[in-house]
């Protein structure tokens, strides 16, 4: 137990600050942090190098104070913006609580928990060794002055000494503390990243929580808020951890000396806390709100470098501009509130922390005054009792970082919620039913497409069954009791007008809607090894899931399985034009440094194990040779002369539309998959190339089904399916199937 028997030097000092921060104003001098004690030592002042990561919330929040105080003088209208997000409500405590418990948990019982425990374990003891430093310069400090007082040489220059000698001891314990926490909070964060994008990405949820609008901004929770989750979260464990030492080592002090002054300081201490949460209520909503609409800004900011061309082009630069600066003034808005109250706030709490000050020195004086006890004793328990009362007042102190913290678990907790519930009621539609299964039973007999008669011994790739599509929000039905089968190398091309549904019919079949009722099936070869999932394997999570602590199976991936999609916009993702080829089926592999070291700080789970990767990839990837056929094959050979295959680009922004598409037949050509669905993706092309392109796939052996409104697509395809816009008020289907022969129908 750390008891403190003598008054506190004046003269102590920047090591007590890291272990209790919370009694010092922060203040910025010159692009370095200022941190001055609050209560107990007005005079004493650390300047400490910028903010740590740590405290980079605090920095932040600081900085926008500051540039908000500037923007409140300046000439923006303030003209409030209905806002919806204003009826949010405060999240329960224990709802917080137990959110809080969520996001935090799985980590420490994850792989990396026994690294993780460890490292929590040495934190912790840092930290109480760097507190029993600080207790250890007390005394020195004490003695140092005393020394001083006596005039004792001697004793004054080994004081002096053993000061120094301490300082060089002690100081690394400090730096190493902080060192460690840091450390510990970024291999946190990194786990926490990788667990959230893990199960972002997984199951379509990235795409069924943007589609359907679900939660604001996920990008900003994984980026922003799990590195102010992780940060935070150990500073405040350590902030309670060492409140907690210092009350035990400075309750017994206060109480033998005077009992009452005690009791006095719980019920000013109690009574003060429960004014600031009230008073403080709102800030957690705030802080929330704030969030939110930081990152719909920064978003707005992100859709105009991404479509810049387009912009450009239709000269939108006013009407963005206004865009722009209403989700800025709804953000300022915010934060103006935010800063009121705040400003509320810290009435009470500073008139809370100073009104105080004296009461500890005026009720033990009368027994200063009668020689009860020593002088030194009333600066003892000034001390004790600014210990406790900054132990017993941490939320007071700490409140809007509490809110802000708040705020983070509030986001991040209803994220988790969302992507452990990304298939359940919550996130679908009830009427969830069309079941999308994939079968190895390549086997079952084959049927002509119109289901009557036996075919000839082709293979049967997709069977379609009573499916009704519905749109997922407003269910609106978009196509009606469709059934049709496509075997081996029977093309089918799909047609309609504009809105009837074609597209979506595609987006059934890749699974990313299921409202409605009907089944399809696609029957593909596997390894041996492979179990076929159904349709409940595809939408639930836990199947992926193989336990909390963030393990995941192996994702079912459809294009190890022989299906390919290609979208309508062509996707051009971030890289070289060989990983541009090698998308999706093969992953870049990261290239070792030539020494054959892993990099410097590099940690296992953010390594992607083979497990973890689509089966193909263990089949043949491409080599260099292969990818410039591919190429020369969708007469795209000139583009390597000029941007060179390892060479990163704007792929979107360089590549022509056309080019993109013709990229895209290049990716499917090499992945040879036994089925593509094409959604317009020669929209953009010439007809000649279109033909090659369309000869290039049969010529691969690969069978498709194509959405397109050119009557030339008749020359590749079998049969058509004709979609027509759904009449709600019918209950007639919507489709029909017609052969071609020679290019025209029968
Ligand atoms: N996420 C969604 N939520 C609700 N309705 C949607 C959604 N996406 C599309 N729709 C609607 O579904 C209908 C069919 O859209 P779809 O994209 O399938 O049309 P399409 O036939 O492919 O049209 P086009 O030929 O113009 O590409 C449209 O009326 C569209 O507005």
């Amino acid at each position: 137990m750390l008891i403190h028997t003598q008054p506190l030097p004046t003269s102590l000092f920047v090591f007590s600050y890291s272990s209790k921060y919370q009694p010092y104003h922060i203040n910025h001098v010159d692009g370095q942090v200022c941190l001055s004690h609050k209560n107990t030592y007005p005079s004493i002042f650390a300047v400490m190098p910028p903010f740590s990561r740590s405290r980079a919330r605090s920095r932040r929040s600081l900085n926008s104070k500051i540039k908000c105080s500037t923007a409140a003088d300046s000439s923006l209208s303030l003209t409030p913006d209905p806002d919806p997000d204003k009826n949010r409500k405060v999240p329960e405590l224990n709802t917080l609580f137990k959110r809080f418990w969520k996001v935090a948990a799985p980590y420490w019982y994850s792989d990396d928990k026994v690294q993780a425990r460890l490292q929590l374990a040495a934190v912790f003891a840092l930290t109480l060794a760097t507190t029993g430093i600080s207790v250890g310069f007390n005394f020195l400090g004490r003695d140092f002055y005393n020394a001083l007082a006596n005039k004792d040489q001697e004793q004054f220059t080994n004081q002096l000494l053993y000061y120094l000698g301490a300082f060089a001891g002690g100081i690394p314990f400090f730096v190493l503390r902080d060192y460690a926490r840091e450390t510990l909070a970024l291999r946190w964060r990194s786990w926490m990243t990788k667990y959230y994008m893990e199960r972002y990405l997984m199951n379509q949820t990235f795409y069924k929580i943007q589609s359907q609008s679900i939660i604001d901004n996920p990008d900003q929770r994984i980026v922003d808020d799990l590195s102010s989750f992780s940060g935070t979260a150990l500073s405040f464990s350590l902030t309670f951890f060492n409140a907690a030492v210092d009350l035990i080592s400075f309750s017994n002090i206060l109480y033998g000396i005077y009992p009452p002054l005690f009791v006095v300081l719980l019920v000013y201490s109690i009574g003060g806390t429960a004014i600031s949460v009230f008073l403080g209520k709102g800030l957690v909503t705030l802080n929330f709100l704030q969030e939110k609409k930081e990152a719909d800004f920064r978003y707005g900011l992100v859709r105009v470098r991404e479509n810049a061309e387009s912009i450009a082009f239709y000269g939108g630069e006013d009407n963005e501009m206004q865009l722009l600066l209403q989700r800025f003034r709804s953000a300022f808005d915010n934060l103006t509130q935010l800063l009121i109250s705040s400003r509320n706030l810290e009435f009470f709490t500073n008139g809370y922390r100073y009104l105080i000050q004296i009461l500890p020195a005026a009720v033990v004086a009368p027994m200063y005054f009668s020689g009860k006890i020593e002088f030194g004793v009333i600066n003892q328990s000034v001390s004790a009792f600014n210990h406790i009362l900054g132990d017993f007042s941490l939320i007071v102190y700490q409140f809007q970082a509490i809110s802000a913290f708040s705020a983070v678990i509030d986001r991040l907790g209803e994220f988790d919620d969302i992507l452990d519930n990304s298939n359940s009621k919550g996130l679908s539609d009830p009427l969830e039913e069309i079941s999308l299964t994939y079968s190895n039973d390549i086997n079952s007999p084959v049927f002509e497409s119109n289901g009557s008669m036996p075919a000839e011994q082709s293979q049967r790739l997709l069977d379609v069954e009573n499916l009704t599509l519905q749109t997922p929000t407003s269910k609106a039905t978009l196509v009606r009791d469709l059934s049709l089968v496509i075997n081996e190398k029977e093309h089918l091309l799909v047609m309609g007008p504009s809105g009837s549904g074609k597209t979506s019919l595609l987006r059934a079949m890749a699974g990313l809607w299921s409202t409605g009722r009907g089944k399809i099936t696609f029957y593909v070869t596997v390894g041996e090894d492979f179990e076929a999932p159904t349709s409940a394997d595809l939408t639930s999570l836990d199947v992926k899931l193989q336990n909390t602590n963030g393990e995941f199976k192996k994702a079912i991936n459809r294009n190890s399985r022989g299906i390919f999609f290609l979208p309508q916009r062509p996707y051009m993702v971030l890289g070289t034009l060989r990983q541009q080829l090698l998308y999706p089926t093969w992953a870049e592999e990261l290239i070792p440094p030539p020494d054959g070291t892993k990099p410097a700080g590099s940690l296992p789970f953010l390594m992607r194990g083979e497990d973890s990767e689509n089966a193909s990839v263990k089949s043949h990837k491409p080599t260099t040779d292969e990818l410039t056929q591919a190429l020369e094959n969708v007469r795209l050979g000139y583009i390597l002369s000029r941007f060179g295959l390892d060479s990163t680009y704007e792929w979107s922004s360089v590549l022509s539309l056309g080019e993109q598409q013709r990229l895209a037949f290049a990716r499917l050509l090499l992945s040879k998959p036994k089925l593509v669905l094409l959604d317009e993706s020669t929209s953009a092309l010439d007809e000649a190339n279109e033909t090659h392109l369309y000869q290039q796939i049969e010529a691969a052996g690969i069978t498709y089904i194509s959405i397109g409104h050119r009557r030339t697509l008749y020359d590749f395809h079998k049969r058509v399916l004709r979609i027509s816009t759904m009449d709600p008020n019918s209950s007639e289907r919507n489709w029909q199937i017609e052969s071609i022969q020679s290019g025209l129908l029968v």
